[in-house]
């Protein structure tokens, strides 16, 4: 079983993300940079972290016309990461045109996963039917209608919460990658995401990634809420598979 945790390293600079990694030691841990990290530190920041042995999320998620997107890419495939985003709401030609900016020169290992955000995990049916006006969907079709592009679009995955990841399954495959932010542990706040799962039922799910921040960033002891999410993942792995 592999440790499906990825660490949102949501931090306003560099000191504070060592300051907090320190925790770890040397850890072999999957991280993610998002936009407040990397607007302040760039891609220095993913070298950084690539020469300490860590697996890197970049979440960008991109969002232009697909020529843009396109060359954005291009840049972004210098930064070495294992994993990079775009919102599928961009469409199926966006989608297609990072992967083509991304994978442009480079050999089969050293291609980054590709996975397309569907709806966020801080947005709910009701904000998505009278604000983003998608009313002839619900939430849940919506989701798997982006995932159906992405995986046409040749992407690896999406990122969903958890309530959608058994449907995304169903109809894109196993080997189609469900990555999933909205974690919490049972009793703790949400903040403000919306489509909230707690480790368990991520694992009940299976699906592949759980995407964490505040949870362990923001814990007055972070190693051992990583481990108390990461054991109770893994007790209903077992749980799951009897
Ligand atoms: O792409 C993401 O990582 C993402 C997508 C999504 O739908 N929801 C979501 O919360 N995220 C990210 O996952 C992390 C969740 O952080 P916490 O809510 O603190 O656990 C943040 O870094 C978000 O930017």
């Amino acid at each position: 079983m592999q440790n499906p945790i990825i660490i949102a390293l949501d931090f306003p600079n560099r000191q504070k993300t060592e300051q907090f990694l320190e925790h770890f030691g040397n850890k072999p841990l999957f991280v993610k940079v998002g936009m407040e990290l990397f607007y302040r530190e760039g891609l220095s920041m993913i070298y950084w972290l690539k020469e300490r042995g860590y697996r890197v999320f970049l979440d960008l998620k991109l969002h232009d016309i697909p020529n843009t997107v396109h060359n954005a890419m291009k840049n972004l495939a210098l930064a070495g990461a294992d994993m990079v985003n775009v919102h599928a709401s961009g469409g199926i030609k966006m989608m297609a045109a990072a992967k083509e900016g991304l994978y442009a020169g480079m050999q089969e290992k050293q291609k980054p996963l590709l996975i397309a955000v569907t709806q966020l995990t801080s947005t709910s049916e009701i904000v998505m039917r009278e604000e983003m006006l998608v009313s002839q969907f619900t939430l849940e079709q919506a989701v798997v209608e982006y995932a159906k592009n992405a995986k046409n679009a040749g992407l690896d995955g999406v990122v969903s919460s958890v309530n959608e990841t058994t449907l995304i399954k169903e109809v894109c495959g196993d080997s189609f990658l469900t990555v999933t932010p909205g974690i919490r542990l049972l009793g703790s706040s949400f903040h403000d995401q919306e489509r909230v799962a707690s480790p368990a039922a991520a694992a009940r799910a299976k699906t592949d990634y759980i995407v964490i921040g505040r949870s362990i960033t923001e814990a007055a002891d972070p190693v051992s809420s990583y481990e108390q999410i990461l054991n109770e993942w893994s007790g209903s792995f077992e749980i799951s598979h009897r």
